[in-house]
C-alpha cells in the first residue's frame, strides 16, 4: 500500500483534510483491509501516555489502563511497552494483559462480581491489588487467600455519592449505583480487619464514572476520598494507596466537546493529596485510546423515504454499539472531494431502528461505495462488539508513522460458529 509520511494527528478535522491517520493513507489502507475496520495510531495512544505522564511527574504513582476501553492484545502490548499497568474486572482481562507482558504487579483488579474462582486466579498470579466493593467480597478474597497460603492487597472502593454529570449508564458513584461501598461502611472494614494475616487492608479506591468533562466531579469525590483517608491514618490505619479511577473524557464532537485539561486534572490531584506520601493509582481508559481510534466504514447506497433521506453504510450497531446503547455522539465523515451539502440519518444493515449511527447529520453528498470514518472509535468500541446478526467480528489495525499491522483479523464464519454443535449426546441432569 502506498503510505504518507508524517505525524499521528487525533484531531478528526485534520484526519479528514489529509486523509491519513498516523501517516497511514485511508483509502490505500481500505483498498487492503475490507471495511468495516477499526483503525488506531499507535503515536496518538503514546502521546495520551506521556502527556498522562508529564502531568503527574514526581509524584509517587502508577497508571494502570482499564483494559476494559480496548483489549486488543497489541494494544495492551503497546502499554506495557510504556510501563503501564492494567485496571482488570475480569480473568479474561488478567489473562490479556499478561499476555500482552504486563506483570501481575502492576495488575488491579476492580468489578462487583469477582468469583471465588477469579479470586483465585488472580491471588495466583501474584495481582497486585484488589478494589473490593462489597463486605462479602472482602471476606472471601481473605478465605481464598488463607486457603492459598497468600496474603492479598486490598483497597476498598468507596462509593462517594457524587453526581458524575455524565451519561446515567456509566455514571458510577452515586449511591444508587452498584459500584463501592458507603464511607460508613468502609469505616467499620477497616475496624474489623486490622491484623490479618491473610488480607492487608491499606488502600481507598473511587472511579466515579466515564466521559467526566469538567473537574467538579471529580474534586468533590477526591475531597471526600482525602478526608477519609486522613481520618483512617488519624485513627491508625496505614494507607499505601489511594486509586482515583479513570473517567477523564474526551472529545466526540470536534469543536464542542471540551475534555478536562489533564494538567488541571493532575493540578488539582496534587492539591488535594498534597499530605498524602503513598502511591496513587489512576486507571484511565477512554482518555488514553478514544480519540485514537476510528471505524472506517463505506456506503452500501443512500435509500430516499419522503423527506429522509437514510445513508446505509456497512458499519452497524454490533460493531459500535455507543451510539445505540448511549445516544452518544460520534463525528462521521465521509472521505470524498464531493461538496455539495446533505443530511442523513446514518444507519447499518442490522435489523433493528437503533442501529443509527446518527440522526439528521449534515455532512455531504455520499454514494454507494464511499469511505467514511466515525471518530472517536479507539474505546468502547471493538471490545464491546458482538456479532449480533451473523455479522462477523471486524479486522482492527494498528497504525504506526505510515506503516500499519493487522492487530485483529476479521473474523470468519467458520470461527464465529466454533464452539456451537448439534446436540449429539442428550445429558440426564
Ligand atoms: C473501575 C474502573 N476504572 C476505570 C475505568 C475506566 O474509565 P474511563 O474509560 O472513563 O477512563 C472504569 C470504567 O468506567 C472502571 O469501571
Ligand atoms: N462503555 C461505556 C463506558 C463504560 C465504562 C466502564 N465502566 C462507553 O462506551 O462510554
Amino acid at each position: 500500500m502506498s503510505v504518507v509520511e508524517g505525524k499521528a494527528m487525533t484531531a478528526i478535522a485534520d484526519v479528514a483534510a489529509s486523509r491519513t491517520f498516523d501517516g497511514v493513507d485511508l483509502h490505500a489502507l481500505a483498498a487492503a483491509i475490507q471495511t468495516p475496520f477499526y483503525a488506531y495510531s499507535a503515536n496518538a495512544i503514546r502521546q495520551r501516555i506521556a502527556g498522562l505522564q508529564t502531568a503527574f511527574d514526581g509524584l509517587d504513582h502508577r497508571i494502570c489502563y482499564a483494559v476494559k476501553a480496548n483489549s486488543n492484545i497489541a494494544i495492551l502490548q503497546l502499554m506495557a511497552h510504556q510501563g503501564i499497568g492494567a485496571d482488570i474486572v475480569s480473568v479474561g482481562e488478567l489473562q490479556r494483559s499478561l499476555a500482552a507482558g504486563i506483570p501481575a504487579e502492576r495488575i488491579v483488579f476492580s468489578g462487583v462480581g469477582k468469583t471465588r474462582e477469579e479470586i483465585g486466579k488472580a491471588l495466583a498470579v501474584g495481582v497486585w491489588r484488589f478494589n473490593v466493593e462489597s463486605a462479602d467480597e472482602l471476606a472471601l478474597l481473605e478465605q481464598v487467600a488463607k486457603e492459598q497460603g497468600a496474603c492479598a492487597r486490598a483497597a476498598v472502593r468507596i462509593n462517594p455519592d457524587v453526581d458524575a454529570q455524565t451519561h446515567a449508564k456509566i455514571s458510577t458513584g452515586k449511591a444508587e449505583n452498584k459500584f463501592g461501598v458507603s464511607i460508613d461502611e468502609a469505616r467499620r472494614w477497616f475496624v474489623q480487619s486490622s491484623g490479618s494475616a491473610h488480607l492487608r487492608l491499606d488502600g481507598l479506591h473511587a472511579h466515579i464514572g466515564s466521559q467526566i468533562l469538567s473537574l467538579e466531579p471529580f474534586r468533590r469525590a477526591l475531597r471526600r476520598v482525602e478526608d477519609f483517608r486522613r481520618e483512617l491514618v488519624e485513627a491508625g490505619h496505614e494507607i499505601r494507596s489511594v486509586d482515583i479511577g479513570g473517567g477523564l473524557g474526551v472529545s466526540y464532537r470536534a469543536g464542542l466537546d471540551r475534555p478536562v485539561d489533564v494538567n488541571e486534572y493532575a493540578a488539582l490531584v496534587r492539591e488535594i493529596f498534597a499530605s498524602f506520601n503513598g502511591t496513587l493509582v489512576l486507571e484511565p481508559g477512554r482518555y488514553l485510546v478514544g480519540e485514537a481510534g476510528i471505524l472506517l466504514t463505506r456506503a452500501i447506497r443512500v435509500k430516499s423515504a419522503g423527506e429522509r433521506e437514510f445513508l446505509v453504510v456497512d458499519a452497524a450497531m454490533n460493531d459500535l454499539l455507543r451510539p445505540s446503547l448511549y445516544e452518544a455522539w460520534h463525528d462521521i465523515v465521509p472521505l470524498h472531494d464531493r461538496r455539495e451539502p446533505a443530511r442523513y440519518d446514518v444507519v447499518g444493515p442490522v435489523c433493528e431502528t437503533g442501529d443509527t449511527f446518527a440522526r439528521d447529520r449534515a455532512m455531504t453528498r455520499c454514494r454507494a461505495g464511499d469511505l467514511l470514518m466515525i471518530g472517536g472509535a479507539g474505546a468502547y468500541g471493538s471490545s464491546m462488539a458482538s456479532t449480533y446478526n451473523s455479522r462477523p467480528l471486524t479486522a482492527e489495525v494498528l497504525l504506526d508513522d505510515g506503516r500499519y499491522a493487522v492487530i485483529r483479523r476479521r473474523q470468519s464464519f467458520a470461527e464465529m460458529v466454533a464452539g456451537e454443535q448439534l446436540p449429539q449426546a442428550w445429558n440426564e441432569t
